[in-house]
């Protein structure tokens, strides 16, 4: 499922006012989620956590719910029962990226910033030095990596402090991917940003994440420590087509 432009930053999706998530920056908490289309039920109790400086995986197959986690985090969809919050600032990269394709990169990075009413992107282009060379360039003539880069700088231009990914690796070449993941892992260790990342490329997920939760069917089904679900044969298989020794990126 693709979501709409959210990734201005929104404050904790479900309950929690702002005095708690000042206590708790930087933190995910998903308590008996329940979130229901009509009669299809897209999570059914689902719990899971992220402490603050985590940078934490979501896997499962296409329509096992992680994009409905990832919107019922940032508040555009509305769950049955359960709670769903973040502590602090939380900044959403969509699936599909949800860049406005007539405006310029620099456009597309100003609107990120409209909640920390951040109007100068030059910090994101320190980061993203390729950002600035694409500055007037329309968004929508970008290739699929450079899009996602500007959806990444857009994100950041909202100050968060937790950042859900929804599918990095969606549509881009393995060393575009890389890339973009070596920039995910330098803001989660050096600045602390606290990130969720939602994935069906295990070996990417399990190679920059410290733990992983495996979502099939709107359940969670599996969850630990990356390198112990490396070893669980019945994930290895289903998502890493097989055993493997030690996962990489
Ligand atoms: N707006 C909607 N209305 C009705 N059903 C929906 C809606 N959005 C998602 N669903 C259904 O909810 C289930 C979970 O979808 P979701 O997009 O969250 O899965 P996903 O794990 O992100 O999948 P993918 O990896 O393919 O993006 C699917 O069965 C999907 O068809």
């Amino acid at each position: 499922m693709t979501g709409p432009p959210t990734d201005g930053g929104t404050e904790p999706a479900q309950g929690g006012g702002p005095a708690e998530a000042a206590r708790s920056g930087g933190t995910i908490e998903v308590a008996g989620l329940v979130v229901t289309y009509g009669s299809a039920t897209a999570l059914d109790h689902v719990t899971l956590s992220v402490r603050a400086g985590e940078m934490v995986a979501l896997l499962g197959p296409n329509g096992a719910g992680k994009s409905t986690l990832a919107n019922t985090l940032s508040g555009i969809v509305t769950p049955a029962s359960g709670t769903a919050r973040t502590g602090g600032r939380l900044a959403h990269i969509p699936e599909g990226r949800q860049l406005f394709p007539d405006l310029s990169v620099e456009d597309n990075l100003v609107l990120g910033g409209w909640r920390s009413r951040a109007r100068d992107p030059s910090s994101v282009y320190d980061l993203l030095p390729r950002l600035a060379e694409l500055r007037r360039r329309r968004a929508g003539v970008l290739s699929g990596g450079e899009q996602q880069m500007v959806a990444f700088g857009r994100a950041l231009m909202s100050r968060p402090d937790v950042l859900v990914v929804d599918e990095l690796s969606l549509g881009l070449a393995p060393m575009v991917t890389r890339d973009l993941a070596a920039h995910l892992v330098a803001l989660n260790r050096e600045r602390g940003l606290t990130v969720l990342l939602i994935e069906q490329n295990a070996r990417l997920a399990f190679g920059v994440c410290e733990r992983a939760y495996v979502l099939e069917a709107g359940r969670v089904v599996a969850e630990g420590p990356c390198a112990e679900l490396a070893a669980n044969p019945q994930v290895a298989r289903a998502y890493l087509g097989g055993p493997i020794e030690e996962a990489t990126p």
